[in-house]
């Protein structure tokens, strides 16, 4: 049985067609990125899978339950954009509290271990920075040890540093079998830390695979090199070259298949000098993918 199993939803707010037909199966263990610029679509896909968002066709299960089964039973742990941390009491209080709605919690010590809030226990939650606030938002995610999370933009007021500490957590916890899925528009966050990524521009899913396949077909590798005063013919019929573009001293070749074109070049003849094989940028990828922009 899958994780999660969203099936043909859509959803519209007025003329604004967010979420248009998407499905999508993660099947228990997969660490999966929801990617996709402002507006794309990512938070309705997200609130419909918590059903917190009522689609207008199709239909969402978790572990083969309705969203709402799923969070009754503890199922599903979810870190979303909105929601204020009640002010006055600590984070041990606020933490533990939350870990008692769940029939199955994790020991609360080791939550706060989890989370980096083992120094921070006894803070009132209302003295806590953005940062801060973050893990003990997380916390509350995982305090019911659910086999699910769901994360909307979660490092998205976080410096560089809290940012790796953060994902170390989610490592941790999606070790052992637990499914995450997150929602992100950092393509660095998409690429290091999920095992597969899911583009989504102007409410459709564009494209579905991992890091290196979605790179791969945006753009295919180059292969560039100096060829000093020999002439650049008939580069552009070797096997695998898509396309030669010559300037600055350079010559570029567009290829899928780099190791073929390296090895052809080699056998032509002629003397090549300070070759290299780019992979383009993931933004590029995604630049390319998502081309067209948000849905309004
Ligand atoms: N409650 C709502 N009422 C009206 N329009 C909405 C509502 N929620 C979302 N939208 C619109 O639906 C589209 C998708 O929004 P959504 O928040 O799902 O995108 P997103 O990819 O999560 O964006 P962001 O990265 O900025 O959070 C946008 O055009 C947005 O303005």
């Amino acid at each position: 049985m899958d994780a999660i199993n969203v099936e043909g939803v859509a959803k519209r707010y007025g003329p604004v067609r967010a979420i248009e037909h998407a499905s999508l199966r993660v099947p228990a263990g997969q660490v999966v990125a929801v990617l996709g610029p402002n507006g794309a679509g990512k938070s309705t896909l997200i609130g419909m899978m918590l059903g917190l968002v009522a689609p207008d066709a199709g239909q969402v299960e978790l572990l083969g339950q309705t969203p709402a089964e799923a969070a009754a039973r503890g199922l599903v742990g979810a870190m979303i954009q909105q929601g204020e941390l009640v002010p006055n009491l600590t984070v041990r209080e606020v933490v533990g509290f939350v870990r008692g709605l769940y029939p199955e919690s994790m020991p609360l010590d080791e939550v706060l271990e989890l989370a980096g809030l083992t120094d921070l226990a006894r803070r009132r939650t209302g003295r806590l920075s953005g940062g801060q606030t973050q893990r003990v938002r997380f916390a509350m995610a995982v305090a019911g040890a659910p086999r699910i999370l769901v994360l909307d933009e979660p490092t998205a007021a976080l410096d560089v540093e809290a940012r790796r500490a953060f994902w170390m957590a989610i490592r941790r916890y999606a070790e052992g079998g637990r499914t995450v899925l997150f929602a992100t528009h950092h393509l660095e966050e998409a690429d290091e830390n999920a095992d597969r990524v899911v583009v989504v521009s102007r409410g459709r899913i564009v494209a579905d695979a991992t890091p290196a396949e979605i790179k791969r077909r945006a753009g295919g590798r180059t292969v560039r090199f100096r060829l000093g005063d020999q002439p650049a013919v008939g580069l552009e019929g070797l096997p695998q070259v898509t396309a030669v573009e010559v300037g600055g001293g350079f010559v570029t070749l567009h290829t899928a298949d780099p190791d073929t074109v390296v090895a052809s070049l080699y056998s032509t003849g002629l003397t090549i000098r300070d070759l290299e094989i780019t992979t383009p940028a993931l933004e590029d990828a995604f630049i390319s993918l998502t081309a067209g922009g948000p849905a309004c």
